[in-house]
């Protein structure tokens, strides 16, 4: 179906960066979605039946359309107005890559109704240039793990697939901005620090990929480059990190910027985690992910 016929839809999975040591660099895609219902219209409209959503702008200062507008005019068109119904299931500002899946709902947007032609490769460059780093939008657009590295204004990725764990998500009421969980960070890190650090990111990606569980869930905890300067932020994170792993998880890692807490498990044992994780913390929301293979879809 094409935008003359009426209405398309754009959906986007949801994502978790880092997986421990691979800051910025790392990210899997969830299967949580945000989906967009378009059709051509006199101006610019937002709505949404989401609860999460409601208190966004209705019009076009709406960051999806700005997002969609600023892409647009990048290639020198305008678009045409358009009458969008959001909803999501990603919640705001928890660590699960919310702000990644609207920079790309944005780039799938202007691409569709402009007809810009944008590759896979220029929808990652564009969102990485956004949001600073290829991890969450990276695994939003192409789906399955990502590892990928942005310098000097190119981005390298990878999409990964065929793995074989799952996760539960530990979501808190309380939102944290990516923004505050960076300003804890340290500016600097030693040399000898920097090669502990990229020695346990790098043997993560071996682990994961050579389905080593144990070893994989061993170098989430001991990254350095950003858990140990943001865990002061999340209290119960030792406490949800303990007992996950009394309940069969193989790692538990800081999702994106927090405050989530993401514990990984193989396949077929998250059911009955996400459930002891609920019931002994009745205060969060225990969620049962698995990766999203397909990344953003139009249709
Ligand atoms: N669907 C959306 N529509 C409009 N704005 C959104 C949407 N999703 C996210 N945002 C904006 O992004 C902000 C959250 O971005 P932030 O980077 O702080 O967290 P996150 O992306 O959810 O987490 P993380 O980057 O750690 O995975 C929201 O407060 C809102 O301003
Ligand atoms: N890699 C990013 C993900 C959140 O945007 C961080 O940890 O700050």
């Amino acid at each position: 179906m094409t935008l003359n016929d009426g209405k398309f839809i754009i959906k986007v999975p949801a994502s978790s960066a880092n997986l421990g040591p691979g800051f910025d660099s790392i990210g899997v895609a969830l299967t949580l979605y945000l989906s967009l219902e378009v059709e051509k219209s006199e101006k610019w409209e937002c709505y949404s039946t989401s609860e999460e959503l409601k208190d966004l702008p209705s019009d076009e200062q709406n960051f999806i359309c700005q997002i969609a507008l600023q892409t647009a005019a990048k290639y020198g068109k305008e678009l045409h107005p358009c009458r969008i119904k959001v909803e999501s299931d990603i919640p705001l500002a928890r660590g699960l890559g919310s702000s990644a899946s609207a920079i790309i709902a944005g780039i799938e947007l202007a691409d569709y109704v402009g007809e810009l032609g944008l590759t896979k490769q220029d929808k990652l460059l564009l969102s990485t240039e956004i949001e600073g780093h290829p991890d969450n939008v990276g695994a939003s657009l192409y789906g399955g793990l990502v590892i990928g590295s942005y310098q000097q204004g190119e981005v390298d990725i990878i999409p990964i697939s065929g793995l074989s764990f799952e996760m539960v998500a530990v979501i808190p009421k309380e939102s944290l901005l990516t923004k505050d969980s960076r300003g804890v960070l340290p500016t600097e890190l030693s040399y000898s620090n920097a090669v502990q650090a990229s020695s346990t990111a790098n043997v993560l990606v071996a682990a994961l990929l050579s389905q080593n569980w144990d070893l994989a869930g061993k170098m989430m905890e001991i990254d350095l480059f950003h858990q140990p300067y943001r865990k002061p932020l999340i209290p119960f994170y030792g406490e949800v990190e303990v007992f996950a792993k009394s309940e069969g998880a193989f790692g538990v890692a800081l999702s994106g910027a927090g405050p989530t807490v993401l514990c990984f498990c193989e396949k077929g044992k998250g059911q009955i985690l996400e459930q002891s994780i609920q019931s002994t913390f009745p205060d969060m929301t225990a969620k049962l992910l698995c990766i999203d293979y397909t990344g953003s879809n139009v249709f």
